[in-house]
């Protein structure tokens, strides 16, 4: 399959001004300029066919935006090459943007003051969209979300999750071959985030639109990319289907304990404290397990482990030995974890 989008040895740097503290700082600054440069992007080079999903992931400032910015053609690369349906984007902006569409989890395309129908009406004016594609648009994304419903509807009346939902449509509307999904399920309850994310999917896999998505949330990764690029500090850790990442990650357990019914070990005391107080013990009873972490989820104390450092029932025994157990639950590593295993340098 062909590649639509072809990053080459692409690195963006911003000067920024060092300035000086305090009035005479300030004063300073308007006669010499004394800039600091930073790179975001780093030379990075990465491939993406058409119909993927790839997840784009990244601590905050990693250089996340900053590339998909270079790819939308919102920012020229410092140096490198950028190819996004065989264009550079910042040198063919508007022929660009008929290809690709872009939502922002936080930011609305949508016309506040005007029914979700009459945003789609101007957006069919820009794109150019003929009466048929944008009828039968209408239509299908109904039939797939019962949208219509929300066609009439003025945006600033709708829920966070509707109009989400409809930035998501007005993005696919005019069949884009790429679009960039920025946190589209930022904010939303357990429901919306499911309907957004199928929604995500069927278009992907009905169209063959090739979805870019940056995410924080370990939900919409699992639900949605077979393949993830990890970028910190600039650079790129890991480009990889998410499986064989799992597998790197193979020998790593996760223990969930629970000590009673509120999930302390005594009765008055917090999850927080039992927490705290099993941490201490395995670090000090196996200090020299690296990757040991013990963490909390409501009742649970979850106890993440790689058995090629330390035998899972060397934990229990040590746990079982000072606190009583009154459920136990084991579990493969997460992406979750995976994935911060990694932003901590779990690759090198
Ligand atoms: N216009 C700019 N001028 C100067 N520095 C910038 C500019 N835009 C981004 N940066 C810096 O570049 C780095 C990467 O920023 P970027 O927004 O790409 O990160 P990100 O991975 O998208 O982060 P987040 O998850 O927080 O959105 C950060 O250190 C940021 O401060």
């Amino acid at each position: 399959m062909d590649s639509i989008i072809k990053i080459d040895h692409i690195t963006k740097e911003f000067k920024t001004l060092n300035r000086r503290v305090g009035l005479k700082g300030s004063f300073l600054d308007l006669f010499s300029r004394d800039y600091k440069v930073l790179k975001a992007v780093n030379d990075i080079s990465m491939e993406i066919k058409q119909g993927e999903i790839v997840g784009y992931l990244g601590p905050n400032g990693a250089g996340k935006s900053t590339t998909i910015k270079m790819m939308t053609g919102v920012l020229e690369p410092t140096c490198g090459e950028i190819l996004v349906n065989g264009r550079v984007p910042y040198k063919n902006r508007a022929k660009n943007s008929e290809n690709i569409g872009v939502v922002f989890g936080q930011r609305s395309q949508l016309w506040w003051a005007l029914p979700a129908i009459e945003s789609f009406r101007i957006l069919k004016e820009i794109y150019r969209i003929d009466d048929k594609t944008y009828k039968d648009n209408l239509e299908y994304f109904d039939a797939l979300v019962g949208a219509s419903d929300l066609y009439y509807k003025t945006v600033r009346q709708m829920s966070l999750g509707q109009r989400t939902l409809c930035d998501i449509l007005a993005s696919f509307l005019h069949n884009p071959s790429v679009v960039f999904l920025d946190e589209p399920t930022i904010g939303l309850d357990v429901s919306m985030k499911g309907k957004i994310r199928e929604l995500i999917k069927v278009l992907n896999h009905e169209r063959g639109t090739t979805v870019i998505l940056t995410t924080h949330d370990m939900g919409d990764v699992d639900a949605l990319c077979n393949r993830i690029v990890i970028i910190d500090k600039g650079t790129i850790l890991y480009d990889n289907h998410i499986e064989n990442l799992r597998k790197y990650f193979g020998a790593y357990r996760t223990i969930r304990f629970m000590f009673n019914k509120h999930g302390a070990s005594k009765e008055n005391e917090t999850v927080e404290n039992t927490m705290m107080e099993i941490d201490t013990l395995l670090k000090e009873e196996f200090s020299g397990a690296k990757s040991l972490s013990v963490g909390m989820d409501e009742k649970w104390i979850d106890v993440l482990l790689n058995e090629d450092e330390v035998p899972m029932m060397k934990i229990i025994n040590c746990i079982q030995e000072r606190k009583k157990i009154v459920d136990m639950t084991l579990q493969e590593i997460s992406t979750e974890s995976v994935i911060k295993k990694i932003y901590e340098g779990g690759l090198e």
